[in-house]
């Protein structure tokens, strides 16, 4: 992968290792705390230059050590400051210690602290070493702040947020805006913490950035730095049958449209030729409405295998709209031992949930061909001890689905993950919440399937093909629904 900045996520375990690491080199660990603690400070004073008091609430690590540099560089800027502290600040360790040794505001216990208009909150409570849900003098913190509207400025992540899985540990305060470090973490853009850390900045405090590429986890935020060399190139001379070839299964006369969504999608995302493959039953209800899109009656086994005699039809969407039940079974069977590359969306997914090994087995072997879709819903169908795992994040979860499927999940929602099964993940931020219309997900696998057909690996493709849903939609616009939404994906190229 692509080594840019923006787009690097480590949990917070590995940044503490980056620290020890930054320590051991020989860097000064306590210039790192007073340039986090400056950046604090400016950040504060930018966004809030008319507040008239600056609260700083300090915790017993070294994110509290921040608070109290931050604290002293607001005392120095001339702003009325107050410090408040968890526990017993004699306990403080370390720079943390040496912090609150420089910092020339007595500090007052944090179960005293009342709101009064013009506070504003720095939290520095609790960053990357929150452990356990927060002690109830916290919670009852975040309450009265939360009461009284005021506004919070979070150092490192709001206290509460676990920033490896961005639970709520507890109680969590609703920051403004969050200062971290040297790259963000998980729990700055997984559901709910996203949503509790207002702007996020991340600020560089001066760690050698290969020391945070030694700690590389194979996670990132999901960018066309992650899939940009698989992506097809542009080719004036190129012939439609070598852009790919995609079918989307119809389902009943009843439920077409979802086929033709995805079907639609996948044209637009660049595959040569596109064909509806539907039961005779619902051809001519296909038929009214297809154009550029091409139609082929397919009812039994025998019809899909002769179907499949042609290799170039290589590539195929079965979900949208589809039904469960055994015919959904027995073609995804067919398309597995004919070695074609799939995307197993809604219906697809969920007519596997009394079997899922049936489908796992099914594609276990070779380079991954397998891209599957599910909302959570549909992930608790096929993986339910994952689901129910309290311990996993989302990407833990979509990381071992991915392994446990040999195929790249997109496991969707305003934070999608997408996982590949040797480890790979990407957290998805582009995404606007107008896509929480019927029909977005159809779009979505014909997206991936268009890219798919056009020979782009099933990791890469799912990771573009989330990308590009998301670009498109901030393209529609507000008021989008599924039709308008295709009009809007752009090809790669
Ligand atoms: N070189 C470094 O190590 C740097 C660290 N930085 C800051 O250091 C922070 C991490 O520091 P720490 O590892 O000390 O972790 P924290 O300061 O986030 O918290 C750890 C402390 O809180 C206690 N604790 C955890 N969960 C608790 C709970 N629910 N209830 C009560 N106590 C709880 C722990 O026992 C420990 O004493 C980062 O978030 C960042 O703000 C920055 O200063 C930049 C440099
Ligand atoms: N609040 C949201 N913000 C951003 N994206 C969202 C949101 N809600 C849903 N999405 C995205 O919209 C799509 C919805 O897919 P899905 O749940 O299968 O719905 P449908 O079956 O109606 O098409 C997914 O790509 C999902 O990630
Ligand atoms: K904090």
């Amino acid at each position: 992968m692509a080594k840019g900045r923006d787009n690097w996520l480590l949990t917070p375990s590995a940044m503490g290792e980056v620290d020890a690491a930054a320590a051991a080199s020989g860097i000064d660990s306590f210039g790192l705390m007073e340039k986090a603690g400056q950046a604090v400070a400016a950040a504060v004073l930018r966004l809030f230059p008319g507040g008239e008091r600056f609260v700083v609430l300090c915790g017993p690590g070294n994110n509290g050590g921040d608070g109290y540099v931050a604290a002293r560089a607001l005392r120095a800027a001339g702003a009325a400051v107050a410090v408040f502290h968890l526990g017993d600040p004699a306990k403080l360790k370390g720079d943390a210690a040496t912090a609150r040794s420089h910092c020339p505001i007595p500090g007052e216990p944090l179960e005293t602290w009342r709101p009064a208009e013009g506070d504003v909150i720095v939290d520095a409570i609790f960053g990357a070493g929150l452990a356990r849900a927060v002690p109830p003098v916290v919670a009852d913190v975040v309450r009265r702040v939360d009461e009284a509207g005021l506004p919070v400025v979070a150092v490192d992540l709001p206290s509460g947020i676990d920033g490896r899985t961005g639970a709520v540990m507890g109680a969590a305060f609703r920051a403004h805006h969050t200062v971290t470090f040297m790259t963000r973490k998980p729990g700055h853009l997984l559901l709910p913490g996203r949503l509790y850390c207002g702007t996020v900045e991340t600020f560089d405090i001066g760690i050698p950035f290969r020391l945070v590429e030694a700690k590389d986890e194979r996670l990132f935020v999901n960018g066309p730095q992650e899939w940009r060399t698989s992506m097809p190139t542009a080719d004036a001379a190129a012939h439609k049958f070598r852009r790919g070839h995609l079918t989307v299964f119809s389902g009943p006369a009843t439920a077409t449209g979802a086929a033709r969504l995805a079907a639609a999608a996948g044209l637009r995302a660049g595959a040569g030729l596109v064909t509806v493959v539907s039961p005779t039953e619902a051809a001519a209800a296909n038929a009214a409405h297809l154009t550029a899109v091409m139609l082929k009656a397919v009812d039994t086994e025998s019809d899909l295998a002769d179907y499949l005699r042609d290799e170039r039809r290589a590539t195929f969407v079965l979900g949208p709209g589809f039904g469960v039940g055994p015919k959904a079974r027995a073609f995804v069977a067919a398309l597995a031992a004919a070695c074609r590359h799939l995307v197993l969306d809604a219906d697809g997914i969920s007519a596997f949930a009394e079997d899922p090994k049936a489908l796992f087995s099914a594609f276990a072997d070779g380079a991954p061909r397998l891209v599957l879709t599910p909302h959570e819903g549909e992930f608790a169908r096929l993986f339910p001890d994952l689901a129910a795992d309290p311990a996993l994040s989302k990407v833990d979860r979509a990381r071992q689905a991915a392994a446990r499927a040999n195929a790249a999940v997109v496991y969707k929602g305003a934070d999608s993950v997408i996982a590949a099964a040797d480890g790979r993940a990407v957290i998805n931020e582009n995404a606007p919440a107008s896509l929480a219309t019927a029909g977005s997900g159809d779009v979505l696998a014909g997206i991936i399937g268009g890219l798919l057909a056009q020979g782009v690996p099933a990791f890469e493709a799912a990771a573009a093909g989330v990308w590009l849903h998301g670009e498109a939609a901030c393209r529609a616009g507000a008021s989008l629904t599924a039709e308008t939404l295709i009009n809007h994906i752009d090809r790669w190229h």
